[in-house]
């Protein structure tokens, strides 16, 4: 593809609510499917219903070998999720874009569009944060708002309920487990996945929660697709809005449990046929959890740095990237070199990132800002998601002036047995100015790179100079 050639492709549609998603078009107007890449697909995935009034053994075996199930006996009653869903497509389905883009907490598409990359979420919604509740304007988003909080009630209540049940059998520190969920400072996002012209194209590319757990509640129309014995398994949606909810275990239930449980990868297919909404409800530990289990694989960190690091990786690459780095899963014991760390040098007037993670994940691209990385990648990178040996790792310097450096990382994926490679180009102050990029695992070749800003060509002259012979394209 041709750089700029994003914009020249963004997606026309009658449709006024739409927002302008691009499209993936080739030079010579054929239309790509990167995201598909060769991971293959299954059949629809039967998951185990857990009674929330009597979560048993369902609950242990959704937690254990699939980190999703179906939840039933929820108690949210059925007129509120049927009033919240008809206010969201008011506020998102009939309302143009031009409205919608000015209203409070309105994302659509990717952060990483100001990068211009190819792949863009083909999704647009509203992100509520429901520990801090204003008094709702008498507007349609203040219907959204108020509903948002009533429904948010019921979440919180459903996500203590599955806590306390799923923590029982860990063996927990009582005085840390009573910081693992903060479900009243969780949020809810409200989407919508308009029709999209694109055979293919995703409406949320693979990633797993931040979260302890996230309560997914579908509409009539599916799209949820679950990485499962290395295959993408479509989730069916419970009956609309009197049916099963969906609960996905995120990261930190994973890190809790030291790996007893299992954050699921997944995605959303965008539809052609059908746009979808749902309503997503994540719960995260408090800032100060600090997350440690009895010879688990990670070393104990706070849920804030957790956070941090997130959004860094976020910052520097559009999306989250913790399962395609380097983990620093040490076990106990394992000294890290101790060469100093230079301190990283900042770039005049260019902020910290201070966007929640999970906002930043999926927030507006608009309020991101193009242009170089000025943070070092922080050398903390957890992982849950990856079986790493314990490393011994000398700790990252930035290259001298002039020259530009080089990381290159691959990763084994245990499940699928892929493999992926990434180069990440970095230059002094230590910017990031370029990085390759693979949203699926590949057999070992790098298909595409991105560069920050407009400065690609510094990637290539790299590229001239290595003999690099799985290097194919560039774009900016
Ligand atoms: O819309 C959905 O069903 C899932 C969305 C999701 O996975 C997320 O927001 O993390
Ligand atoms: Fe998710």
């Amino acid at each position: 593809m041709a750089p700029g050639s994003e914009s020249q492709a963004a997606a026309t549609t009658a449709d006024p609510s739409c927002p302008p998603f691009p499209l993936l078009e080739e030079e010579d107007g054929s239309h790509i499917n990167e995201q598909e890449q060769e991971v293959p697909r299954g059949a629809e995935l039967e998951l185990p219903t857990v009674d929330l009034e009597a979560p048993g053994e369902a609950l242990a075996a959704g937690c254990r070998g699939l980190g999703v199930f179906r939840l039933a006996n929820h108690g949210v009653p059925a007129a509120l999720s049927a009033s919240l869903f008809a206010t969201a497509r008011a506020t998102l389905a009939e309302a143009p874009f031009s409205d919608k883009r000015a209203q409070p907490g309105y994302f659509w598409g990717t952060p990483a569009l100001s990068l211009r990359v190819r792949d863009v979420n083909w999704v647009e919604g509203f992100h509520i944060a429901l520990g801090d509740q204003q008094p709702a304007p008498a507007t349609p988003l203040g219907d959204l708002l108020d509903l948002a909080a009533e429904y948010g009630a019921h979440m919180a209540r459903v996500a203590r309920t599955l806590f306390d049940a799923l923590a029982a059998p860990l063996d927990l520190d009582a005085g840390q487990a009573a910081t693992y969920l903060a479900e009243r400072d969780g949020f809810l996002r409200v989407y919508r996945y308009p029709r999209c012209p694109e055979p293919g194209r995703l409406g949320m590319e693979a990633h797993t929660d931040s979260s302890v757990l996230s309560v997914i509640n579908q509409h009539a129309v599916g799209g949820l697709q679950v990485h499962h014995d290395g295959a993408w398994r479509d989730v069916a949606p419970g009956a609309g809005e009197t049916g099963t909810l969906l609960v996905n275990l995120g990261d930190m239930a994973q890190a809790i449990s030291g790996d007893a449980y299992c954050s699921v990868r997944h995605r959303v297919a965008a539809s052609q046929a059908a746009e979808r909404l749902s309503l997503c409800y994540f719960a995260f530990p408090r800032d100060d959890a600090v997350i440690s289990c009895a010879g688990g694989r990670y070393r104990p960190f706070t849920y804030a740095e957790f956070r941090e690091q997130v959004q860094a990786d976020i910052k520097a690459t559009g999306s989250k990237v913790l399962d395609a780095r380097v983990t620093n899963t040490r076990a106990p014991g394992t000294e890290i070199a101790t060469e100093p760390e230079p301190e990283p040098e900042e770039a005049d007037g260019d902020p910290e990132p201070t966007e929640d993670a999970e906002e930043a994940e999926k927030g507006d691209p608009e309020s991101f800002q193009a242009g170089r990385r000025t943070r070092r990648p922080s050398s903390r990178v957890y992982g849950p998601n990856w079986v790493c040996d314990p490393v011994i790792y000398k700790q990252w310097a930035p290259p001298p002036e002039g020259w530009v450096k080089v990381n290159v990382d691959t990763a084994l994926f245990a499940e699928s047995k892929k493999m992926e490679a990434n180069l990440l180009f970095l230059d002094t102050p230590a910017g990031v100015i370029g990085f390759s990029y693979n949203p699926t695992p590949t057999p070992p070749r790098i298909s595409r790179y991105r560069a920050m800003g407009e400065d690609c060509s510094r990637c290539t002259a790299v590229l001239d100079q290595l003999d690099c012979t799985i290097g194919t394209d560039i774009c900016t």
